[in-house]
C-alpha cells in the first residue's frame, strides 16, 4: 500500500535548510497496522503529512496505492486526500463543531462531498462506541469521546488508509487502551491500513510492527511474533516489554546500509571509523583496529 525508498525532505527556511527525511526506506502492506515511532525532530510528522498529502516530498519516491506522490499534480491530490487519506491528529478535536451533534459532525464532510450516508455515519459512531451519544451536541462530550468523533469522522469518506499523528497523545492510558482497540477493530472489520505515529512506545505492544526512525531514517524494526488469537478470533496484545511479542530487526536498506545506535557507538568509542569482520555466520563490528602494532 505505502512504499518510500530514498525519501528526502528538506525545508528550506531563510538562511537556512533541515533535512528532516534524508533517504527514508519504508514499505507497509495493504491492510496492516502499524506505528512509527522515534524520538522529538527524527522526522515523524513530516513522513506523514508526505504521505497525507499535506506536504510535498524533496526527492526519492513515495507511492501510496496506484499514486506517485512526487508527481501527482495539484488536482489530482485534492482527489487523492478526499479518497484515499483518512486523518487524525492529537488535538481533533479542536476541528470539531461543538453546537452540532456527533452524529451531525460525521455528517458534515459526507454533505461537502455531496456522498450523505446517514447509516454508514450512525454504522460508524457505534464503531468507535458512540452509538447512545451519537445525538448529544459535541460540548457535551468528553475529550476522549470528541477524540473518538473524531476518528468516525476521518473515516467518514471510506479512506483506504487512516494516518494518526500522536493520536492518544492527550487522553488518560484507559481512553488510549479503547482508541487503540477502536483502531484495531477497524482494522479487521474494515481491512483499512493504519499507521500511527508516536513517541510513545507503550502503544507499541498494541500494532503488528514497528518501525523506529532515527535522524531521518528508519533504524529499526519490531515485528510481532506470536499474536495471540482466542478461539473468537480475538487477538489478545500483550504490552510491549511484557511477554516477548516484538522481535527486533535493523534495517538494512538497497544499498547495505544499517543505522548503529549512538549508545553502542558511544560504548565503543567509535567515531568515524569502525573495523568490521565476518565469521561466516556473523558481521563483527568493533572500535577500530590501530594500523601500527
Ligand atoms: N515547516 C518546517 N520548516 C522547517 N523545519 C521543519 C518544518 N517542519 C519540521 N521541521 C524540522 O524537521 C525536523 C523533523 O520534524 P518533525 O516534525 O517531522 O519531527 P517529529 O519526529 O514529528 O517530532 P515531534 O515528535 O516533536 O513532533 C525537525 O528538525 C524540525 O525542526
Amino acid at each position: 500500500m505505502i512504499s518510500c525508498e530514498g525519501l528526502v525532505k528538506i525545508y528550506k527556511t531563510e538562511d537556512l535548510e533541515v533535512v528532516a527525511l534524508q533517504g527514508l526506506n519504508l514499505n507497509v502492506r495493504e491492510g496492516e497496522m502499524m506505528a512509527i515511532i522515534g524520538n522529538s525532530g527524527s522526522g515523524k510528522s513530516t513522513l506523514l503529512n508526505i504521505l497525507g498529502g499535506l506536504d510535498r516530498p524533496s526527492a526519492g519516491s513515495v507511492h501510496v496505492g496506484p499514486w506517485d506522490l512526487l508527481k501527482i499534480t495539484d488536482e489530482q491530490l485534492v482527489e487523492y486526500k478526499r479518497d484515499t487519506v483518512g486523518f487524525i491528529w492529537q488535538n481533533n478535536a479542536r476541528n470539531l463543531l461543538p453546537y452540532l451533534s456527533a452524529l451531525e459532525n460525521v455528517e458534515m464532510p459526507m454533505m461537502l462531498s455531496s456522498k450523505l450516508d446517514r447509516a454508514y455515519a450512525k454504522q460508524l459512531l457505534e464503531w468507535v462506541g458512540l452509538k447512545e451519544r451519537m445525538h448529544n451536541k459535541l460540548h457535551q462530550l468528553s475529550g476522549g469521546e470528541q477524540q473518538r468523533v473524531a476518528i468516525a469522522i476521518s473515516l467518514s469518506n471510506r479512506p483506504k488508509m487512516l494516518l494518526a499523528d500522536e493520536p492518544t497523545g492527550s487522553v488518560d492510558s484507559r481512553t488510549s487502551d479503547m482508541i487503540m482497540d477502536i483502531f484495531r477493530k477497524l482494522n479487521r472489520e474494515i481491512g483499512i491500513t493504519i499507521v500511527i505515529v508516536t513517541h510513545d512506545l507503550s502503544l507499541a505492544g498494541k500494532v503488528d510492527r514497528v518501525v523506529a526512525i532515527r535522524d531521518g531514517l528508519t533504524s529499526t524494526e519490531f515485528i510481532k511474533r506470536n499474536p495471540n488469537i482466542d478461539a473468537d478470533g480475538n487477538i489478545s496484545l500483550s504490552q510491549h516489554g511484557k511477554g516477548e511479542v516484538h522481535e527486533e530487526y535493523v534495517v538494512v536498506d538497497r544499498v547495505g546500509r544499517l543505522q548503529i545506535p549512538k549508545s553502542y557507538l558511544t560504548a565503543l568509542q567509535i567515531t568515524d571509523k569502525a573495523s568490521m569482520e565476518f565469521d561466516g555466520e556473523r558481521i563483527i563490528i568493533s572500535s577500530p583496529k590501530s594500523l601500527e602494532g
